[in-house]
């Protein structure tokens, strides 16, 4: 039986004069995989924002597995809601198993003086933590690569790592914003089969993306979002057969199929950065205001399929 994990109800969101997301109604139920689609600007990202306590809506609310969310991150996180951004944040400077480690922060009970007297129950929630966050790099097949600095990663793998450090947090359901922007094929197919084994761990997920193939053929329920607003809801097929969709958004009928030209919207196929991003210079280490899971990093280059520069709606 399907259960609602996460349900936002009436959920709106202005800025000034600007309405970016309008009385939107969404439900993630467990076991799902749900994909969010639209055009640029159509408020996806606003909408997970408002999902995950980065925005306080305007109106409305957000439940997860039936309580009112906080409106604030990392109450969020530790009430089971993890996150990745569509500007990847990865401590640069810090290893890839650091980087997991300190995505299992609202996990740990030891407080800050048993950190700093590393008393032995601090040394035994560190072997835990460490047990664990290496578990979750064999699942993500970055094991091999623990003592790497998560700046010198492929552009691919620091994605990959970015997922592994919101799983630390244990979440009951994963929000991915944009995952596969900027990767190349066997990347994007190489995350369409870990979003799948998340699913199959009990993880539902929650996934904006732009290129088409990724999401209908990974979700089991699409919603598209314009201008703001909920347009259309339901299994991949009824949203490709939807001729609002197509005007408003496909642009015309989805081939489903890999094609070097599907005419859907810009696809992670059609911007190759992954040369580019392994020699790309990581970014200082500066912790996001109010982040629960850190910093900023070693964002490649803004260049996803449809990206923007800026770091745009990830920060209040
Ligand atoms: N912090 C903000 N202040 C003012 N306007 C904002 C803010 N964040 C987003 N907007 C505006 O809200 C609208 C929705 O933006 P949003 O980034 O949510 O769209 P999106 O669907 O995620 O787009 P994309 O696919 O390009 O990422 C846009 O008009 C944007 O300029």
């Amino acid at each position: 039986m399907t259960t609602p994990v996460l349900e936002a109800r009436d959920v709106t969101m202005r800025f000034g004069g600007l309405t970016a997301v309008r009385s939107v109604d969404f439900t993630v139920n467990s076991g799902e995989i749900v994909g969010l689609i639209g055009p640029n600007g159509a408020g996806k990202t606003t909408f997970f924002n408002c999902l995950t306590g980065l925005y306080v809506p305007t109106e409305g609310t957000v439940s997860y597995q039936g309580k009112v969310l906080p409106p604030k991150p990392h109450l969020v996180t530790k009430a089971g809601v993890a996150r990745t951004f569509q500007n990847i944040r990865l401590f640069a400077n810090m290893t890839v198993l650091e980087n997991v480690l300190v995505g299992r922060h609202t996990r740990t009970k030891e407080g800050l003086w048993s950190a700093l007297l590393r008393g032995p129950g601090f040394k035994k929630a560190e072997r835990a933590s460490e047990e664990r966050a290496m578990e979750l790099l064999e699942f993500i097949g970055l094991a091999h690569k623990r003592d790497h600095l998560a700046r010198n990663l492929p552009y691919g793998e620091q994605r990959k790592l970015e997922i592994a450090r919101a799983l630390a947090s244990e979440p009951g359901l994963l929000l991915l914003d944009e995952p596969t922007a900027g990767m190349n094929p066997q990347e994007t197919r190489a995350t369409e089969e870990l979003v799948f084994a998340i699913r199959d761990q009990g993880i539902a997920v929650l996934v904006i993306e732009h290129d088409m193939r990724f999401i209908f053929n990974l979700c089991d329920r699409v919603a598209v979002l314009v201008q703001g607003e909920k347009l259309v809801e339901g299994t991949s097929e009824v949203v490709q057969a939807d001729e609002r969709v197509v005007a408003a958004y496909l642009g015309e009928p989805f081939e489903g199929e890999p094609a070097d030209d599907t005419g859907t919207a810009a696809t992670a196929e059609e911007t190759d950065t992954a040369d580019e991003t392994d020699a790309a210079p990581a970014p200082p280490e500066t912790p996001a205001a109010g982040e629960d899971t850190g910093p900023d990093t070693a964002e490649p280059d803004g260049t996803g399929p449809q990206s923007t520069a800026s770091t745009k709606g990830d920060t209040p």
